[in-house]
Formats: C-alpha cells, sequence, structure tokens
C-alpha cells in the first residue's frame, strides 16, 4: 500500500499555505521543462502534503505560460496521488455569488495555445475525460470546505478560456445561456487533462471572485475587484486545507472511479513502434504501464 500524498495547486491569491509540518521548497527538474516555482513539501497531522503556487510566488506567469505539463510531472515524480486546484473564478449563476466555493465536475474547454498532452507522435494515448474530476476526492474537499465556513455549490461546469483578456459580453452569455457553463476561469485545462493522463485523482475547487461581465447589476470584471473578494477566498482555502486530514485516509486504495488506473486501456502505439526517446519521457506519467 502506499502513502497517499496530496497536492494542492494554488491559483491567483494563494501563493503559500501555512502550517504545515517537516517543510522543505522542493526544486524538480522534469522532462517537460522547469514548474511553475519549487513545490512546497511537508506534512499536516500525518498526511503528506505539497503545495504549488501555479502562476509561481508573485503571480509571474500568465495562464497560458503556465507550464501545465512540468507542474503535473513533477508531481507525480514527487509521489504525489491526489491534486486538489483551487482557483479563482468568475460566476455565470446569480447563486454562485463571490466568495461561493464551486465544486467542478465538468469543462469545456475553450483554451487554444497550450501543450495538452503528454503523449504524442510515438506513443499515442486517449484517455477517457467524460468525467474529468475525481468524485470521492471531490466530496472529501467539498466537506472540508464546508466545515471550513464555505457555501459549496457540489457540481459546475466551468468553462477553460485563453486569456489573458476576460470575455466579451457575448462571449459571456453565450456559455451561461446557450453553453450551460457554471463558472469560468483560463487554467484547468490542460490541468485536468494532464492529471487524468498521469493517473492522479484530480478536484477542483473554484472559488468565485466576480460575474464576470454579464450580470446587469455589477460592473465588468476587473483584477482589482478580483484581488479585493480574492483575500478572503485565499483564507477559506487555508481554512479548507486545514480539515483535510481528518478526512482522508493516510493510505492511498485504489480509486472507485479508476482515476489511477486511466492508461490502463488509453494506449494504442504498437510497442514496436514506440519512440524510445518520448517513453524515456513518461517515466514518471506512465511508468506504470510503459
Ligand atoms: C487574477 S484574475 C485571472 C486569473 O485568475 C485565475 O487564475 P487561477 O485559475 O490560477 O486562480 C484565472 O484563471 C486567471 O488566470
Ligand atoms: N471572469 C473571469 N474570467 C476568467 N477568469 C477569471 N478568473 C477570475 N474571474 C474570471
Amino acid at each position: 500500500m502506499t502513502d497517499r500524498f496530496i497536492a494542492i495547486i494554488g491559483g491567483s491569491g494563494l501563493y503559500e499555505i501555512d502550517g504545515l509540518e517537516n517543510t522543505d521548497w522542493v526544486s524538480v527538474d522534469t522532462p517537460w521543462g522547469a514548474p511553475s516555482d519549487a513545490i512546497l513539501t511537508g506534512t499536516l497531522e500525518g498526511l503528506k502534503l505539497a503545495f504549488l503556487p501555479r502562476h509561481g510566488r508573485g503571480h509571474v506567469l500568465d495562464p497560458s505560460s503556465v507550464p501545465y505539463r512540468a507542474n503535473i510531472d513533477a508531481l507525480k515524480r514527487l509521489g504525489v496521488t491526489d491534486v486538489i486546484s483551487m482557483s479563482a473564478c468568475g460566476s455565470f449563476r446569480e447563486e454562485m455569488a463571490p466568495g461561493d466555493f464551486v465544486m467542478v465536475d465538468q469543462f469545456i474547454d475553450r483554451t487554444v495555445a497550450r501543450a495538452r498532452s503528454f503523449f504524442g507522435p510515438g506513443c499515442v494515448a486517449h484517455v477517457s475525460m467524460a468525467h474529468p474530476t475525481c468524485g470521492p476526492l471531490t466530496d472529501s474537499v467539498a466537506q472540508a470546505a464546508t466545515q471550513a465556513g464555505a457555501t459549496v455549490h457540489r457540481g459546475g461546469t466551468y468553462l477553460a478560456m485563453e486569456g489573458p483578456q476576460f470575455s466579451t459580453l457575448a462571449e459571456s452569455n453565450m456559455y451561461r445561456d446557450h453553453w450551460g457553463a457554471d463558472v469560468i476561469g483560463m487554467t484547468n485545462m490542460p490541468e485536468a487533462k494532464l492529471a487524468r493522463e498521469a493517473e492522479l485523482c484530480y478536484a477542483s475547487v473554484a472559488m468565485v471572485t466576480d460575474y464576470d461581465c454579464w450580470h446587469p447589476d455589477h460592473d465588468a470584471v476587473q483584477v482589482a475587484d478580483i484581488v479585493r473578494t480574492l483575500t478572503g477566498n485565499a483564507d477559506t482555502a487555508r481554512r479548507t486545507i486545514a480539515h483535510l486530514p481528518a478526512l482522508l485516509n493516510r493510505q492511498k486504495t485504489p480509486c472507485p472511479q479508476g482515476c489511477d488506473r486511466a492508461l490502463d486501456t488509453a494506449l494504442i502505439t504498437a510497442p514496436d513502434k514506440r519512440d524510445p526517446d518520448l517513453i524515456a519521457r513518461l517515466d514518471a506519467v506512465a511508468g506504470r504501464v510503459l
């Protein structure tokens, strides 16, 4: 049985967490380049935890420049088994108000300028993204967030846009009225796809900061408004993390949803046709099946 090892990927406003014991900032090299920053590792009441600031400390990386593959590879390489993404987002629903937490269970991927797979020519794989987040992990995080005092919405569709500009009013209306999106952000894709390829359980907490630009009673979103709401959201996020040890087993048992076996049915390239260089790069992500 392996140890459970939880990674938090902190989004805008969440650049560090406190309360960990035996801490170390670890620099990890990956075949996909350097991650967004060093990774903070430690334990919380005996639960192994890692923390990675998605945009780097000081928020130096825009959403298109985040090295998503290096981030997920580095976490997998460290032995992480579960990833909890905590992100700022805009809301398309009146009832999902600034300050609320939405437990994402679906995505619409509108990103266009990012490397979105570890696989490719020389080793082709097609994982299922039908259920892109891990249900059991999401349940535990939702419980922790509720205990932390957050208003939690169970289930929501996150539209991932390229950015860095915010949406036009026409786009905002289309995503909300016709596409069924509940929240919008710029980072959860391809992160969730890569986590699935790396056979990591992935949960996403979308922390609402604004109503984007569709709401007739609210001004169109601006960074300054987001930052104001982010401070409170980041405090609730830290309290949520503090509740996790009481809710999560220390041992990693097989994921009931099969996140940890996603590659069992995904590889299609004949073994004798595989590219040795790519296979070497896939050592951490897909070593279990290669
Ligand atoms: C600072 S507002 C826009 C920025 O915030 C969100 O980042 P993250 O998902 O990492 O919290 C959003 O996706 C944009 O990147
Ligand atoms: N309205 C919005 N659109 C895209 N990303 C966001 N992050 C926070 N608010 C956002």
